[in-house]
């Protein structure tokens, strides 16, 4: 976690604008990220929080806007959108692990087909970031072996093998039991120490208080209010935001 903030925001996004069918799910999103911050994004369900996410690294495509993703305008048809992608380690929710194949492999295909590492390399890097989410001994299992918590830590492991410049979260921890979701953001915790860059949609808000360098409450496809999370979580100023924390906090 830093304050320090980079002349080229790792994140900038200007007037965006996303529309499903007649839906406008995000309504003119300005919203930025500067290298080596926490952004966390709260929210009611259906207010566009994975929406934003998913346009940052155009796993949805804007209808209308500009992101800049380290200087680089992702909404430009010219440029190379999986050069961009390969920058960007994304952790899902339901975690999106392969099925069919054990921890390890999990951890060195996107690097051989993507980095082109070797087998080796691939491995030593893998091994690297298993023992980093603290699952050495896991990586012969198979998914469906492991509990929901190891299988989002590996799903981190998985994101942290191909050297991102920053990390998107879409609510990790949304899926776990209660007990498990203290290990997934502890290890978050540990990344954001280390200055990685990451924007977190999340329900977490002691995750938010605790490491969030900055907090933005979206309701109805706007942001309604952003600034230090410690001050919107206990003096928000907007009546939604109010609204909404009266409920969930
Ligand atoms: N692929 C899609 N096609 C059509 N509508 C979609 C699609 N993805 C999202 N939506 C709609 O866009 C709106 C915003 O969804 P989004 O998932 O971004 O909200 P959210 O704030 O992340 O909600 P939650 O906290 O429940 O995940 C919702 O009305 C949703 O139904």
């Amino acid at each position: 976690m830093t304050t320090t903030a980079s002349a080229t925001p790792a994140i900038q996004v200007s007037d965006l604008h996303k529309y499903f069918g007649d839906n406008e799910v995000l309504k003119g999103i300005d919203f930025r990220v500067d290298q080596g911050q926490v952004v966390c994004v709260i929210g009611p369900s259906g207010s566009g929080k994975s929406t934003l996410l998913r346009c940052v690294n155009r796993l949805e495509e804007p209808t209308s806007g500009r992101i800049l993703v380290e200087g680089i305008d992702i909404t430009d048809p010219e440029t190379d959108l999986d050069a961009v992608r390969s920058r960007i380690g994304m952790v899902f929710q339901q975690f999106n692990l392969f099925p069919h194949m054990d921890v390890l492999a999990n951890l060195c295909v996107a690097q051989r087909r993507v980095k082109k590492r070797s087998r080796d390399e691939a491995v030593q890097v893998a091994r690297a970031n298993l023992a980093k989410v603290g699952l050495s001994e896991k990586e012969k299992a198979y998914p469906a072996h492991l509990s929901g918590g190891q299988q989002q830590r590996v799903a981190i492991a998985r994101a942290l093998s191909m050297d991102p410049d920053m990390m998107l979260f879409d609510e990790p921890t949304s899926a776990l039991d209660p007990e498990l979701v203290g290990d997934v953001l502890s290890i978050m915790k540990d990344l954001a120490a280390e200055g990685m860059t990451m924007m977190v949609v999340t329900h977490e808000m002691g995750f938010a208080r605790e490491v969030g360098d900055r907090l933005a409450f979206m309701d109805g496809g706007v942001i309604v209010e952003e600034g230090d999370p410690r001050q919107v979580l206990a003096d928000p100023q907007h009546d939604r935001t109010k609204a909404f924390l009266s409920k969930v906090l």
